[in-house]
């Protein structure tokens, strides 16, 4: 077992990453606070790993509940928290309650944002069983479910009181959805750590065939880089958008062509080239450069054509995009591979170039 640390004062928190985890009661304990504790899980994990889950919980003499929502992102929906919610409600749970995340990112951040609004505030523990969320989205505290109009924009920064990242659940994760993690762990590499992305490029082959240590690697490594981001801005005042590496065009890629068309991660993936794109015409990286991640995506197995939209959805989309300020998108581009600049004054005809580009020959590359 791995165990990281999130430093952020009366919030701070540990991330353990290992085998097995889930039937640790040890990890779980010091997290807990001292009412009942409800998992929060969808009907994919559940048949899996909740009755381990159960069993640990209950091991340590608390009385459980289970609320099992349907998987997909058509879940990240109000109506889920008003279930929970309800469902808390009913077995008299009260602010001494704890939820435990048992799932990806969805459950992840609905759970959390439940937590969030629960009584104003119930402690929660991430349980992540999907990379996307062992390396993503357990870290950091961001929580909320989406609207029609546009990808989470109902939520809050809620931390977790401990990240437990069981990795033999990964044992069943399908091979689609384990690719759509590798497209926030490549993100790492290209917005902070350039050795990382090397590292990736001479490992993708151990990666992709799910080799212990390389697993054990990549989590380890891009929850430090996310945590690092997080301690240093928790609540994006600038810095943290970073994080949000090729999240303008993926967020609406995914809202455009209706949730779950896109996995998340095959959305980012998308959008990185196009940010890739986007970063080369304005003279910020090289075409070789380009090439790299370019390349480093199609090693991942990840999408990297756009779907074919009409630019002025996007450009709706994006419009509504939460970096946005005095009414102009910010875009997160890179200045090499390593390193990202956080830009508010992108002329609009760059941005309809790349849009066009896509559109017109699917990848985007002259
Ligand atoms: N809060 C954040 O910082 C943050 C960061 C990145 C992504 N996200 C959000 O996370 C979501 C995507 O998360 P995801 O990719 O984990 O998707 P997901 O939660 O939908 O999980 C993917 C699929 O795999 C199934 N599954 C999960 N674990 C499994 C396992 N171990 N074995 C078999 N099946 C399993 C799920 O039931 C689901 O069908 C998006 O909504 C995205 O916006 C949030
Ligand atoms: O933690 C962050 O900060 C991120 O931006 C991580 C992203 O990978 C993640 O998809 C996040 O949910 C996006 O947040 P949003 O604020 O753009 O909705
Ligand atoms: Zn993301």
């Amino acid at each position: 077992m791995q165990s990281l640390r999130v430093d952020l004062g009366s919030r701070s928190y540990p991330i353990h990453i290992g085998p097995g985890l889930i039937g640790d009661k040890d990890r779980f304990a010091p997290a807990l606070a001292p009412g009942p504790v409800a998992i929060i899980s969808d009907s994919n994990v559940a048949p899996l790993y909740l009755e381990a889950l159960d069993k640990t919980l209950r091991s340590l003499g608390k009385t459980v509940l289970n609320i099992i929502l349907p998987a997909g992102e058509g879940s990240k929906t109000l109506a889920s928290i008003q279930e929970i919610t309800g469902q808390l409600l009913s077995a008299g749970f009260g602010r001494d309650c704890s939820l435990c995340a048992l799932g990806g990112g969805v459950i992840g951040d609905i759970a959390g944002f439940a937590a969030a609004a629960y009584q104003r505030g119930v402690a929660y523990l991430q349980v992540p069983t999907t990379l996307l969320a062992m390396v993503d989205s357990s870290v950091g505290g961001k929580t909320g479910v989406n609207h029609p109009l546009g990808k989470n924009m109902i939520g809050a920064f809620y931390q977790p009181r401990a990240v437990i990242a069981d990795t033999d659940t990964l044992d069943t994760l399908p091979e689609r959805e384990f690719r759509s993690g590798l497209s926030e762990v490549i993100k790492y590499g290209l917005i902070s750590d350039q050795g990382f992305f090397s590292w990736l490029e001479d490992h993708m082959d151990a990666v992709m065939a799910r080799d212990t240590a390389a697993l054990m690697h990549i989590i380890e490594r891009s929850c430090a880089d996310k945590a690092e981001v997080v301690t240093r801005d928790e609540q994006e005042g600038g810095l943290r958008a970073i994080l949000n590496l090729g999240h303008t065009f993926g967020h609406a890629i995914e809202a455009a062509s209706g949730y779950g068309t896109f996995l998340h991660g095959e959305a980012v993936a998308i959008g990185i080239i196009m940010a890739a794109d986007l970063s080369r015409r304005l003279d910020l990286i090289r075409e070789s450069e380009q090439d790299r991640i370019y390349a480093l995506m199609e090693g991942a197995g990840l999408p990297t054509l756009a779907p074919r939209l009409p630019v002025t959805e996007y450009l709706r989309f994006m419009q509504v995009d939460k970096k946005a300020q005095g009414g102009q998108v910010r875009f997160i581009l890179l200045r090499g591979i390593g390193e990202a600049v956080i830009t508010g004054d992108v002329p609009p005809a760059a941005v309809i170039q790349t849009l066009n580009a896509f559109m017109e020959n699917e990848h985007g590359r002259d």
